[in-house]
């Protein structure tokens, strides 16, 4: 046996060993699960052990077989003291044990030795004498055997190189749902990924750069170092769709977290189905941050002034607050601007204060029952009913947006005339309760509940795609971390949005986090460079400032067509593609999709829709392309997709560089100007 053979058969046993571990850390958690229901001394506790041992069995349940590690560091001290077990550390996907009190046989990735597995390199070793990179058997399922290469880096002598296998992982064809990149994160996405709790980041990413996958890895990253934390205050990842959520869903439960709420922004303010649609010049005035401003006065304008004193009997006594007395407390708490209904306690509690000082001056000291019962007293509960009515927030959206006299007094010198006109409703319902409400409305509700009473929060969100946000939408999510951090994750290039942000800073502020540090990733891991250089003649017309981005990937192919038919090309190109490997995305202008989908199952070739991903050739809306990628891509016609949209040439953008590795453009009309090389 050659010493390489003998090594990587070494290696081989060592897996087999990880192998038994895992599945005795199954049986034994599923185990658990029983004794913890037994052993629990109420039923609370039972509860509360019972879900997080049913959590981790679930959790391990679900692990899909895969290799158990990926990577190895032996530290300098450890070859120099012979004690190679003791210094050298496999790292994986999760921790794997024998016994909870011996050391582990694998470090989870995110354990803080693991970051030297991404950071350490000849020129800061970091103490690492060898790292070394396993290579399995594409699509492995953890057979020992599938182990078929490895990679050593003796790094304290200097010697660092490319890796083979990171190059062969990051140019593996794609098929299927995004994966899990633990293995071969890059050392500034892992700065970004094992960023503190506290700290808020924003990611300026180039196509294909990692963002999505960063901010996913960060989240998992999050659980496993603050896990009582964020279990306590909760954990959000938002994303544009529900393709996109679909296509990254298996990422963190192949990190082994399976608890994370992935959602819509829509799907956080769903208090009711979206029934109705607004123009495009409505829509464009919601989501500017100036209604905040509208409907806080709006809100406002419904505190009243008292017109009467209040007389409250006390057994045979009547204690009283005179008008002035009363209007000094409404405009003291209106002056101190708390949450609406905070300001309405807050009423109550100070004409109670007006009570207590007359008894005080009259028969000392009251009694905690007796302010208790004149907080209640029928006057006082009038009194605050009439000034700080309580109040719905349909309510108060519903006036702004049917009652013109409401409109004009809370957009006064905020909204110009033909502004309030756009959003005034043509046929206001009869009451609030049954107004059609459109995705817009939604966020105006959620805006003014958030004024009325602080909603529940997290501790962290990560926002992918959060250059497409609304200032509107923005603050739905800033009023829900008013106290946690955010990863904020976007290219301003790829906004196709009308109300797309073309700078961080201000993004930033309408999430509340202005202090946070825009980071730049610029190195793709998708886009072969020809693609890049294609797309990023568009970036000058885009009207943004973005960082120039380069590739990794020196493969790849790009191939533009002048044909008379697009259909025929498109089926010829896409039956050939088939004779390759990978997935296969055609993106068309919205009309064209269904008719290039019948022409294709006309022509013997199956599609899925963007949806359902069933087949190896997708046929989608350049619309709903945004965060996917295809091995192959075939785009149709890019002249329709820009004139689809006002933003129709970011929206080239972002369906050019949707290729991981081959890109056909198939036009028979000419091709949008700023494609041009000049
Ligand atoms: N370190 C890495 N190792 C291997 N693959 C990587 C790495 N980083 C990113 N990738 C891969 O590159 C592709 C692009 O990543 P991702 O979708 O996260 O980029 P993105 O910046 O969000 O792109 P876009 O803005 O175009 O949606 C994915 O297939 C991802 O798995």
């Amino acid at each position: 046996m050659k010493p390489l053979d003998h090594e990587l058969s070494q290696e081989r046993t060592y897996h087999d060993t990880c192998r038994a571990a895992m599945a005795s850390m199954v049986e034994e958690s599923a185990e658990q699960v029983v004794i913890g229901e037994d052993v629990s001394a109420s039923g609370a506790d039972a509860e509360a052990l019972g879900y997080t041992l049913r959590s981790r069995a679930k959790a391990l349940l679900e692990e899909p077989d895969r290799p158990l590690f990926f990577g190895r560091l032996s530290f300098e001290d450890s070859l120099q003291a012979g004690d190679h077990r003791r210094q050298t550390y496999y790292i994986g996907r999760r921790r794997l044990s024998e016994h909870p009190s011996t050391p582990p046989l694998v470090v989870d990735w995110r354990a803080p030795v693991s970051s030297t597995f991404y950071q350490a390199s000849a020129k800061d070793p970091q103490g690492v004498a060898v790292r070394r990179r396993f290579g399995w058997a594409a699509g492995s399922r953890g057979a020992s055997e599938d182990l078929s290469g490895m990679e050593d880096e003796h790094l304290t002598a200097g010697e660092s190189g490319e890796s083979q296998i990171v190059a062969s992982e990051i140019e593996r064809p794609r098929v299927g749902p995004m994966r899990d990149i633990a293995a071969t994160i890059q050392p500034e996405q892992d700065d970004l990924v094992r960023s503190q709790l506290t700290d808020s980041v924003c990611v300026q990413g180039a196509p294909g750069t990692g963002k999505t996958a960063v901010g996913l890895h960060r989240a998992a990253y999050l659980l496993y170092t603050y896990p009582q934390r964020i279990q306590r205050s909760g954990l959000l990842i938002i994303g544009p769709n529900r393709t996109f959520l679909k296509y990254i869903s298996e990422v963190l439960p192949s990190l082994g977290e399976i608890d994370i709420r992935q959602c819509m922004i829509a799907d956080e303010i769903a208090r009711h189905p979206v029934q109705a649609q607004d123009a495009e010049a409505a829509a464009a005035v919601k989501h500017d941050s100036r209604m905040a401003q509208v409907l806080r006065q709006a809100l406002y304008a419904r505190v009243g002034s008292p017109s009467e004193s209040v007389a409250v009997p006390d057994g045979s006594y009547r204690w009283r607050i005179s008008v002035e007395e009363l209007e000094e407390i409404v405009a003291e708490v209106r002056e101190e601007a708390p949450l609406y209904a905070v300001g309405r306690e807050r009423v109550r509690a100070r004409a109670v204060q007006v009570l207590q000082r007359q008894v005080e001056r009259r028969a000392g000291p009251p009694n905690n029952e007796w302010l208790r019962k004149m907080g209640r007293a029928k006057p006082i509960s009038a009194f605050v009913d009439s000034v700080w009515r309580k109040v719905q927030p349909e309510e108060v959206v519903a006036s702004v947006l049917s009652d013109p006299d409401i409109l004009t007094v809370a957009a006064d010198g905020i909204l110009s005339a033909d502004e309030q006109k756009a959003i005034l409703w043509p046929k206001p319902p009869r009451s609030w309760k049954s107004a059609k409400w459109s995705e817009a409305d939604l966020v105006l509700i959620d805006e003014v509940a958030g004024l009325i009473e602080r909603p529940e929060g997290y501790g962290h969100v990560v926002v992918d795609e959060a250059q497409d946000l609304s200032p509107m939408q923005c603050r739905v999510i800033g009023r829900r971390v008013d106290f946690g951090s955010v990863t904020v994750l976007g290219d301003l290039a790829q906004g196709t949005t009308p109300w797309a942000a073309r700078n961080w800073p201000e993004q930033l502020v309408h999430l509340g986090k202005q202090d946070a540090q825009v980071v730049p990733l610029t190195m793709g891991f998708r886009v072969p460079a020809k693609v890049v250089e294609f797309a990023n003649r568009l970036i000058g017309s885009l009207d943004v400032d973005v960082p120039p981005s380069r590739s990794l990937r020196r493969d790849g192919e790009l191939m533009i067509r002048n044909v008379p038919d697009t259909v025929k090309a498109t089926i010829e190109v896409v039956r050939a593609a088939l004779e390759g490997e990978g997935s296969i995305g055609v993106i068309a202008d919205a009309p064209e999709v269904m008719s290039l989908r019948d022409a294709l199952a006309d022509a013997g070739i199956e599609t899925s829709t963007s949806d359902d991903t069933g087949s190896r050739v997708t046929v989608l809306p350049a619309e709903v392309a945004k965060g996917l990628e295809y091995d192959h891509v075939v785009v149709v016609e890019p002249a329709a997709i820009v004139e689809a949209e006002t933003r129709g040439l970011h929206r080239l953008y972002v369906v050019l560089t949707r290729a991981v590795s081959r890109l056909d453009v198939i036009h028979r009309r000419p091709l949008p100007m700023a494609l041009d090389p000049a």
